[in-house]
């Protein structure tokens, strides 16, 4: 078979890891050929293609980005969208099967194409780990260990000045980053979409641990909404599909904190450091497993479904399962994080 490979969405750490294992096993155990769409469905829509030898893959599974370039472009939109066009495509660069790496926009245009008869698999991918079908997805380890790093030397300058710090780490719908790297890092208080916290709250816990002679840190996800506002604070406005392009409500807190409680306090957005470089050994091994799981299911012409880990096995599922609802963090791990937050 002669396969294509696709990477779309936000870019994330064990996407070439994802392309390398596929290639290998595609051509060592089946004698599969493999090309890659440049730049997401934008490459399908347009015919961008480039050859995967395994050449081309070799080294790539510690490598950051993606060798084949992402988008956020909809397979629906266009001159060359749509099922019919795109099975056109396909059938003129003989192209027999695509494997879609992405997140839950990518993995839903997928759902449509497969439903509409061609023949597509999916591979998850997000460093938010908010897809529900999967346990993991790649990308997640590595944005906590850096998120944990930046954290610990902020609590060192923190100590250093007796100021309160404050880390914006991503996460547009789930606080999965924000919890585990700031239950990892030891934060005083963790503020996650999932969680409406006021703002009388959040400097209670601030007062608290700075009364105990302790640097604060609050770590706060991109999506947090405080109680009382109606909407996800975006500074810098939308994107141009009218998604908000967030980022900002870590600024905000920090304003609100040093007002209520007089403690100087300073932000840092850790913003796309986190989808950056190499990814750590626990990624690499998750997207060299999706890889060769995917191949597997392609070869099992098992369209229509994705690659998932549940507990340690690899398994399958219909893209209509896998894309029904987010895996929000839930209220018993929150429970558990607070705890630890304040005096
Ligand atoms: N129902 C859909 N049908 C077709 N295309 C879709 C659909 N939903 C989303 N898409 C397309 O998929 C693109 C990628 O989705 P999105 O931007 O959410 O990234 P993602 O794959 O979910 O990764 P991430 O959100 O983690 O960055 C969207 O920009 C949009 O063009
Ligand atoms: O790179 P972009 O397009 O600014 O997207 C940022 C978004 O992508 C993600 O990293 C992954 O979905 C989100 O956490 C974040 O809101
Ligand atoms: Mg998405």
């Amino acid at each position: 078979m002669k396969i294509g490979l696709l990477t779309s969405g936000g870019d994330c750490p064990g996407l070439n890891a994802v392309i390398r294992a596929a290639v290998l096993h595609g051509i060592k155990t089946y004698g599969h050929e493999f090309v890659g769409f440049r730049h997401g469905w934008r490459g399908v829509l347009e015919g961008n293609i480039m050859d995967l030898p395994r050449t081309r893959v070799k080294g790539l599974a510690g490598e950051g980005g993606t060798i084949l370039g992402t988008s956020r472009t909809n397979p629906y939109d266009g001159p060359g969208g749509g099922p019919e066009r795109i099975a056109v495509m396909l059938e003129r660069h003989h192209i027999d099967a695509i494997v879609a790496i992405g997140g839950e926009g990518t993995l839903a245009g997928a759902a449509r194409l497969a439903e509409a008869g061609l023949p597509v698999v999916g591979v998850p991918k997000t460093i938010d780990n908010d897809l529900a079908a999967t346990d993991y997805t790649f990308g997640f380890d590595t944005a906590v260990a850096i998120a944990t790093d930046a954290m610990d030397r902020l609590r060192t300058t923190g100590e250093s000045h007796h100021r309160c710090m404050v880390a914006e780490v991503m996460g547009r719908h789930v606080g999965w980053i924000a919890l585990h790297s700031g239950m990892s890092a030891g934060a005083h208080a963790v503020l996650i979409p999932e969680q409406s916290v006021s703002m009388d709250q959040v400097c209670t816990w601030v007062s608290e641990v700075h009364e105990r002679g302790r640097s604060p840190l609050v770590v706060v996800a991109e999506g947090f909404i405080p109680e009382g506002h109606d909407e996800v604070l975006a500074a810098h406005g939308a994107e141009q599909n009218g998604r908000p392009r967030l980022g900002g409500v870590g600024e905000y807190i920090t304003e609100q904190i040093e007002a209520a409680t007089g403690i100087e306090t300073r932000n840092t957005t850790l913003g796309h450091i986190q989808r950056g470089g190499a990814p750590t050994g626990f990624d690499r091994v998750l997207a060299t497993r999706f890889g060769l799981a995917a191949v597997d299911l392609v070869s099992d012409k098992g369209w229509g479904q994705m690659v998932a880990i549940r507990g340690t096995d690899m398994i399958r599922v219909p893209f209509a399962e896998a894309l029904d609802g987010l895996k929000t963090v839930p209220q018993y791990r929150w429970d558990e994080a607070k705890v630890l937050f304040g005096r």
